[in-house]
């Protein structure tokens, strides 16, 4: 059993901004099952994708890995030799428990963890790319370089799975989706306290994009295809494809 998440059920003289320190390291399966509806599912169907569009002797990124949930998904449905995984996550926290993780169960695809900022690193030879949860947390201007550099990464026919809490252009569903959240987290034992202190510290550092958004800024990244394979409530999942035909 994971450790339970407890760490916003007292109250929090100044609320900082929300970091992916020890702390949320430590809770952070309870935390990320309790808080993103659908998140095992995603996670499963993140290893179908994986034996769809893994490619023999090509690699797969997991970007914001957080503690390996998506690459261990995906190692166990590789079927090919000569693969790799690459999982970078920028917490150093965050790193050392997925290093442990990982290591704990033996598989033969290699899999490397990496300590560092996924705008910096260098992407090639890939056939799928994962960022689950993790472009809400870039700066807004660095997510369309950030998007251009998979899709050049990409070999043919690779895919980006991009999985986001989404905000609604029309008001009236996105207030009602918020508000299905809302009751999704006080189903799971969150206290009215604990969802408002997380969200007061998330405001200024998660920032989420529209589903129509997010296809017209894919697009413009250069996936010729994008589309949505996974909602629940104000999360989902969009597969971004670059074409067979592409150089
Ligand atoms: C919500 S978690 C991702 C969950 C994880 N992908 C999973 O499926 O369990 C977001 C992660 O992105 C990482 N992150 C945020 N910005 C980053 C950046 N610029 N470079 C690398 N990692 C980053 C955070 O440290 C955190 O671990
Ligand atoms: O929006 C919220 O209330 C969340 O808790 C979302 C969210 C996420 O989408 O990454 C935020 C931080 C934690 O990593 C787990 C879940």
């Amino acid at each position: 059993m994971p450790d339970r998440d407890t760490l916003f059920s007292a109250p929090i003289d100044k609320l900082g901004d929300w970091t992916f320190d020890e702390r949320v390291a430590e809770v952070f399966p309870d935390m990320i099952q309790r808080s993103v509806p659908g998140y095992s599912n995603i996670i499963s169907m993140i290893g179908m994708l994986a034996e769809r569009f893994v490619q023999p002797g090509t690699r797969v990124y997991d970007l914001g890995c957080s503690l390996g949930a998506a690459t261990l998904s995906i190692r166990r449905n590789i079927q090919h030799d000569g693969c790799e995984i690459i999982a970078v996550d920028n917490s150093p926290a965050m790193v050392e428990r997925c290093r442990r993780h990982i290591d704990a169960f033996r598989a033969s695809t290699p899999v490397e963890v990496r300590e560092a900022d996924i705008r910096a690193i260098d992407i090639s030879n890939a056939s799928l790319v994962v960022l689950n949860f993790t472009l809400q947390f870039l700066n807004p201007e660095d997510r369309e370089s950030l998007l251009a550099k998979i899709w050049r990464g990409l070999r043919p026919g690779g895919a980006l799975v991009l999985s986001e809490k989404f905000s609604f252009e029309d008001a009236s569903v996105g207030e009602l989706l918020f508000n299905m959240h809302h009751d999704f987290k006080r189903a799971n034992g969150y206290s009215e306290l604990e969802i408002s202190q997380k969200r007061s510290m998330l405001e200024n550092v998660m920032l989420t994009d529209s589903v129509e958004a997010h296809k017209a800024r894919l697009k413009r990244a250069g996936f010729e295809h994008a589309e949505l394979w996974f909602q629940c409530f104000n999360f989902g999942s969009l597969v971004a494809l670059k074409s067979q035909e592409a150089a």
